[in-house]
């Protein structure tokens, strides 16, 4: 039987001498603390840290080519999370005092007594496992600001700006006015148009109608129906989706393909609640609540006179702006975990690991189909899972065709290939953040997330792209 592994992440003991790291090591293990990584050159500690999380520190001083007390600093600079335990033979005050106001987490000297060893452990486990709670504590009361937090339960995020924005649609869920949502393709619209419908308290229907590609013709009689003989083909009357909205919510999708004939209709139904259906000459009334949402930039099409000011004036009231996934990464772990749980149950399959070096991955991607696209990458990866951790491999090669691509070819705001010229630009140049993380993402990708390489591609240290990196999937 194989002994689980105790802390979840390893304790790391860096010490010059091997008699010394096995004496610790073999002390943490009688105490049950069997999960430790030993290392006695002191050169290799912050690439390992880069490379594995690890839950504490025990850290000699006195060691050739890096000392401990510049790695205490190292490490408190780039992970200032990780408790560091000094074991060292200094027994001098001002060492111990030096090493305190440096940051670390306890001070032992040499030789080491194996009970006050294990008790500064224990204590520095607690520490983590109490600063875990805090995150995810404080993630659960930023949902407990909610006053129906069940409305949002399958909207996955611990991005503030999310949670926030749930704030506002709790307060105008219940009201009778149109709400514009706006946000790149697969961020969630349709999500938080439900969300709304949820709220509203309208016994009706929630009816979705996408009106991409529609002429005008087939918008009003998918829309509004048609009385008979109204077309060629038209032998009987036929409802449209309003009404099956009636009572409820009518969620209008891609309104900035509306054509200008619709459009007019559109402004009818918002501002007198009527409409014609195809072939009739009596107007009709509707009491559903209307949602609309786009992908596109309103601004621009009001510019160029393809979408009308009336109407856009009357989708004004409540407006939704959904924030891109490359702009809340925090919740790609997050994501992860639940698209993998659903692939795999859906698969009827047992839920795979996700490597680190995945997460990392996938924490460095720019996502020009937001969080459509991270989920169908998770389930095919899940489809194609035999056995072991998620392969890296179906992602790396979506990754790859996107970016060699210059993304989906959607709303992707920075399309950008790997050949000469390296970058280019289509809708609107990306914010100087967006594209530092664009540049991190495509250093990963043609490293092949290897740290070390594209951290010198990138001309920063690897620390410091470990520290991006970590910031990003934190
Ligand atoms: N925060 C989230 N948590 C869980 N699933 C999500 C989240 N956001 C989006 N999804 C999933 O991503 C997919 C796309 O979401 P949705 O259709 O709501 O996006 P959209 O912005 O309306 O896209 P489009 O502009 O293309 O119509 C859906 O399968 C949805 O369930």
């Amino acid at each position: 039987m194989t002994m689980a592994l105790h802390p979840s992440r390893p304790i790391l003991i860096v010490d010059d001498e091997p008699s010394i790291l096995l004496a610790i090591d073999t002390t943490l293990q009688m105490a049950g603390l069997n999960h430790t990584i030993t290392c006695q050159d002191s050169r290799r500690v912050m690439d390992l840290l880069a490379d594995t999380p690890i839950e504490s520190m025990l850290l000699d001083l006195n060691m050739p080519n890096v000392d401990g007390h510049r790695l205490l600093d190292d490490v408190r600079q780039e992970y200032p999370d990780i408790p560091v335990i000094i074991v060292t033979g200094a027994v001098d005050v001002e060492t111990a005092v030096r090493c305190i106001k440096a940051g670390a987490f306890d001070y032992i000297v040499k030789p080491v007594e194996a009970d006050r060893l294990v008790t500064a452990v224990n204590r520095a486990i607690s520490f983590q496992e109490l600063r875990r709670e805090n995150q995810s504590l404080r993630r659960h009361m930023l949902r407990d600001d909610l006053e129906h937090p069940e409305a949002f339960r399958n909207i996955i995020t611990a991005n503030p700006k999310m949670l926030t924005l749930f704030q506002y649609v709790e307060s105008i869920a219940a009201t009778s006015q149109p709400v514009l949502i706006r946000g790149e393709t697969g961020v969630g619209k349709e999500l938080i148009a439900r969300a709304i419908h949820r709220l509203s308290g309208l016994k009706g229907r929630f009816v979705a109608v996408n009106a991409a590609g529609l002429d005008d013709t087939i918008f009003s009689d998918t829309l509004f129906g048609h009385a008979k003989g109204a077309f060629t083909g038209a032998d009987s009357p036929r409802g449209g989706l309003i009404e099956q909205a009636d009572g409820g919510t009518l969620f209008l999708d891609e309104i900035g393909d509306l054509t200008q004939a619709s459009q007019v209709k559109l402004l009818r139904l918002l501002q007198e609640g009527e409409y014609f259906a195809l072939g009739d000459d009596l107007p009709r009334s509707s009491n559903a609540r209307i949602i609309a949402a786009t992908n596109q930039r309103l601004s621009t099409l009001l510019k160029e006179n393809r979408f009308r000011k009336d109407l856009n004036y009357r989708l004004q009231t409540h407006r939704i702006v959904v924030p891109p996934l490359r702009e809340r990464l925090e919740d790609v772990p997050l994501l992860v975990d639940h698209f993998i749980a659903a692939a795999a149950s859906s698969l009827n399959k047992p839920r795979p690991s996700v490597p680190d070096a995945l997460m990392t991955l996938l924490t460095g991607y720019f996502y020009p189909g937001n969080v459509r696209e991270l989920e169908s990458m998770i389930f095919d990866a899940v489809s194609r899972h035999q056995s072991g951790p998620l392969s890296i491999a179906s992602i790396q090669a979506h990754i790859d065709r996107e970016q060699t691509a210059g993304g989906s070819g959607m709303s992707s705001p920075a399309v950008y290939d790997s050949g000469d010229p390296p970058i280019s630009f289509s809708h609107r140049l990306p914010t100087l953040k967006e594209a530092a993380q664009l540049l991190v993402a495509e250093a990963m990708r043609r490293s092949g997330g290897n740290q070390s390489k594209a951290s010198k591609m990138l001309g920063v240290s690897q620390q410091a792209l470990s520290k991006r990196l970590k910031k990003a999937s934190d």
